[in-house]
């Protein structure tokens, strides 16, 4: 059976990589093939796996540098049926892209805000007056390169050639271990695995609130991986928090931790248990 996987496009994204990757080893754990749908959003990248129109959704959730990625946190929380299957950790070189002479002749900087924030110090290096403009993912940002105006893209050295720009300076990220973690979702059951994610909301912003949940697993060995605050956007000060733990949710430990967490927090949004993939191989 074709199946089909959501990502954020257009083509040559490093979401498109990671894509790429989940469809090699899908291939290799089912023997299903899968086609490739690129999203203009994570939002609607996430929306296409939870409204049936994909099997698989590929979002970035956390990079090495800049922390997590905001939007993928915020929508999940909104989405109660997206489970995790898979997370891939892929490298991340970011390049700069233009048609413009010399680095020095570039006024403008086109690019996904976290790939502008991985290159930050970079570009306050060689070009501290740019002007920095957002958009909604790196090969985006391609678009907006032209012959005629000094602009300048920050994307994959993959983008470049797949569009025949000419990359003017690379790598440019701040860290040479620049990675990102991506998350591989379905509305399947989670296949189980070494970490288990999860989300809660507590009743009231009262002592206790935050550490009560966390002890469920502090006192049953449960390692905490990861622990990400969010503001609930119903008030300044209110907040929930997203955990990542070392364990399976079938593991007894892990259970009891969760029915108790499920009795002291006001909403509790578990993603499921998988495994991590570190890629180290070129597409
Ligand atoms: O714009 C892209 O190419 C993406 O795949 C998005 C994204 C992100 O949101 O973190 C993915 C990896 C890099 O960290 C930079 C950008």
């Amino acid at each position: 059976m074709m199946r089909s996987i959501a990502y954020l496009g257009p083509v040559g994204t490093y979401a498109e990589t990671a894509a790429i990757h989940w469809a090699r080893l899908l291939r290799e754990f089912t023997g299903q093939t899968a086609d490739l749908c690129p999203y203009p959003s994570i939002t609607q990248v996430l929306q296409a796996t939870a409204q049936q129109a994909a099997c698989f959704s590929v979002v970035p959730v956390e990079n090495s540098i800049e922390g997590s990625v905001t939007t993928t946190l915020d929508t999940l929380w909104n989405m109660a049926e997206l489970q995790i299957h898979y997370a891939l950790v892929l490298p991340i070189s970011h390049a700069l892209i233009s048609q413009a002479e010399s680095i020095e002749d570039i006024q403008i900087i086109y690019s996904h805000p976290q790939a502008i924030a991985q290159c930050q110090i970079w570009i306050e290096k060689r070009l501290p007056n740019v002007t920095l403009i957002p958009t909604r993912s790196t090969t985006e940002a391609l678009q907006h390169l032209s012959a005629n105006a000094p602009v300048g893209a920050i994307a994959s050295r993959r983008a470049a050639t797949l569009y025949n720009m000419p990359t003017l300076a690379h790598p440019i990220n701040d860290h040479p271990d620049n990675c990102t973690r991506f998350w591989i979702l379905s509305r399947d059951v989670s296949p189980g695995g070494s970490y288990t994610s999860l989300a809660f909301s507590v009743p009231a912003n009262v002592p206790g609130a935050l550490v009560r949940p966390l002890q469920t697993c502090a006192q049953r060995g449960i390692n905490l991986s990861r622990i990400e605050s969010r503001p609930t956007k119903r008030s300044l000060g209110d907040y929930l928090f997203f955990l990542d733990l070392e364990g399976n949710v079938s593991d007894p430990k892990l259970q009891e931790a969760l029915e108790e967490m499920q009795s002291i927090t006001e909403t509790l949004k578990i993603f499921g248990s998988y495994d991590i993939l570190t890629i180290t191989s070129e597409i």
